[in-house]
């Protein structure tokens, strides 16, 4: 069997992973050695301080950028360039402002493939229904609100059907209503067609919302510091949030941030 069959081809294994940036003579170490697995299919979110290292992970996992030492794995092979597996969404939408919102959700393919299919128009037709879109397809950019760009751009990163969904703040800019229907519609959208996603957020309550385990990270040089186990059923509603198991786990995320930001503040005082 090969290395990905084994790891399952969306598993992430972070193994000894340390980041250090160099500027000038400067060096800020943003991740101290980290080693944790994320399941194939599994909802995993990244909580912390800020500056803790979060979106370097992300960029370690996509490819984006290399570990100073360790090694990551998708699938069980190592991440040395780009995953063409993986599709990243940041908090900016960045829609091209000349493109179509279906022209824009068909980018990637284009991208992969020089022309979409027939089956890729009709999957992306599909996700534009999913994100409550079906009257904006031939709207541009400009045309549309901020959680509308937002919705589009999470149907363009899903409309090459990735293993691997690294998602950063995608909803940070938003309005809590409006945040509060994407974690709906996004969640629709993963239990249609499960996937890996690593989710950074900095609200506990739409962590506890998406998520199957919390990890919360400590401040610079970032490491997971807690794991905390989300076991509410799915699918999950809207009522869920009204809770007392929500609550809790909310109440438990906190306690953790909270101790992750005052061991950092402990070592600096040390
Ligand atoms: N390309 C880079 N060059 C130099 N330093 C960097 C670079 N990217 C990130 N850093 C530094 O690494 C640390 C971690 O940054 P990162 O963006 O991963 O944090 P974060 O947890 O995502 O923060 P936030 O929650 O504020 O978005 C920060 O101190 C940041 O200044």
């Amino acid at each position: 069997m090969s290395a990905a069959a084994r790891a399952g081809v969306g598993a992430v294994e972070i193994d000894s992973v340390v980041k250090v940036f160099k500027r000038n003579r400067l060096a800020i170490q943003a991740l101290s050695e980290t080693s944790v697995d994320f399941r194939e299919g599994e909802f995993v979110s990244l909580i912390g301080p800020s500056g803790c290292g979060k979106s370097t992970l992300l960029k370690l996992i996509a490819g984006l950028d290399t570990p100073t030492s360790g090694e990551v794995r998708v699938g069980g092979n190592p991440v040395r360039s780009p995953l063409r597996t993986a599709s990243v969404a940041f908090q900016k939408p960045t829609l091209l402002s000349w493109r179509t919102v279906l022209d824009n959700i068909l980018l990637p393919v284009e991208i992969r493939d020089g022309r979409p299919s027939r089956a890729d128009r009709a999957y992306a037709h599909e996700l534009i229904e999913m994100m409550g879109l079906q009257d904006f397809a031939s709207h541009y950019p400009k045309e549309l609100s901020g959680g509308m760009e937002q919705r589009a751009a999470i149907a363009r990163s899903l409309v090459t059907r990735p293993e691997l969904l690294l998602m950063d703040e995608p909803f940070g800019a938003l309005d809590e209503f409006t945040r509060e229907d994407l974690n709906e519609e996004l969640l629709k959208l993963w239990e249609a067609e499960p996937k890996t996603v690593v989710f950074v957020t900095h609200s506990i309550s739409e962590a506890v919302f998406l998520s199957d385990r919390i990890m919360v990270m400590s401040a610079r040089p970032g490491r997971i510091s807690d794991v905390i186990e989300v076991d509410l059923p799915r699918p999950r509603t809207p009522e869920i949030r009204t809770s007392a198991e929500f609550n809790e786990l909310v109440r438990l995320g906190r306690i953790s941030l909270e101790a992750a930001k005052a061991e950092h503040e402990t070592a600096a005082h040390a």
